[in-house]
């Protein structure tokens, strides 16, 4: 990243020697970058979660962020959803989104989804409804509900069943699925809105080794078409994703790599196994 491709703060994007003007509300990623953190800090009560954090992803990358306990990775998303704002430092989404200024639902709707540990799906609906309930939040699915593009939507939730591999399950209640089920389940539904970016939150805590395999091949096939960074303890499950590797301790990025060459990496040894 050279810093001239970087957003400039006064509301034009300077980049590769031409000035462009922001088209507010529009994902811009012409530099191949989805996600900008430049220089992060925040503090709670005086103590650095985050601590001049640099990090880029970029368009259809798949990222995987590790770290000891406290290291600052969910500070890091709350700072990408808009839940934590920060002390100094900035966050963009393409190139010309502020994250820093936009409202948590501004965030959500500009195409930045995230999943949280826990699932969170309608239990006494089925897996289709719950697709659908999630549908309805997407404004362009909204106003096609009752319109000739109906069949449109039913197809955008039979291609997420699908790729979730809950075809045979869409009849079935939400509350009857394995967990593992559950946190496919909740993919689908944040794809449903069809984010550019994607935040999972430890997705295979509690799940069997067969639906961590699992999960690994849905996440892997969810790049590409979309930016994906996934926060993991799990490291069989970091290796069976094969991407790239962000190791953070003490709000900052430690180490970058390969999975086998970060944990080859003495320092990253260290916060793991010195304490
Ligand atoms: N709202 C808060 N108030 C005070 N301290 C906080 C707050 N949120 C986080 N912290 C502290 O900031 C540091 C970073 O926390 P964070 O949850 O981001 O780490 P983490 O890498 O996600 O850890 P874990 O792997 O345990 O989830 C921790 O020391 C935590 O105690």
């Amino acid at each position: 990243m050279t810093p001239g491709q970087a957003p400039g703060g006064d509301g034009v994007l300077r980049s590769a020697g031409s000035v462009h003007p922001v088209v507010p509300g529009v994902l811009d990623v012409t530099h191949d970058v989805i996600l900008y953190l430049e220089d992060i800090t925040v503090t709670f009560n005086g103590f650095r979660a985050l601590d001049r954090l640099t990090l880029y992803v970029g368009v259809g990358e798949l990222r995987a962020l590790i770290g000891p306990n406290g290291a600052g990775k969910t500070t890091l998303m709350d700072v990408v959803t808009g839940k934590t704002r920060p002390d100094s430092g900035t966050a963009y989404f393409g190139q010309t989104m502020d994250l820093t200024r936009m409202s948590e639902a501004e965030i959500a709707r500009a195409g930045i989804g995230r999943k949280f540990q826990k699932p969170t799906v309608f239990e006494q609906h089925t897996v289709f409804e719950n697709l659908e309930l999630a549908l309805r939040g997407d404004r362009r699915a909204r106003r096609s509900l009752f319109a000739r593009l109906d069949a449109d939507a039913r197809d955008r939730i039979a291609d997420t069943l699908r790729l979730v591999r809950l075809g045979a399950e869409a009849d079935r209640p939400a509350g009857l699925l394995s967990h593992g089920q559950k946190q496919w389940l909740e993919i689908g539904m944040l794809l449903a809105q069809d984010p550019q970016l994607l935040l999972l939150d430890e997705p295979v805590a509690g799940m069997t080794d067969d639906e961590t395999e699992r999960t690994a091949e849905l996440v892997k096939s969810l790049a590409g078409q979309r930016s994906v960074v996934v926060v993991e303890h799990d490291m069989e499950f970091v290796e069976g994703l094969d991407c790239q590797v962000t190791v953070l301790d003490e709000g900052a990025v430690l180490a970058e790599g390969s999975l086998a060459a970060v944990q080859r990496d003495p320092r990253v040894v260290e916060v793991y196994l010195g304490r």
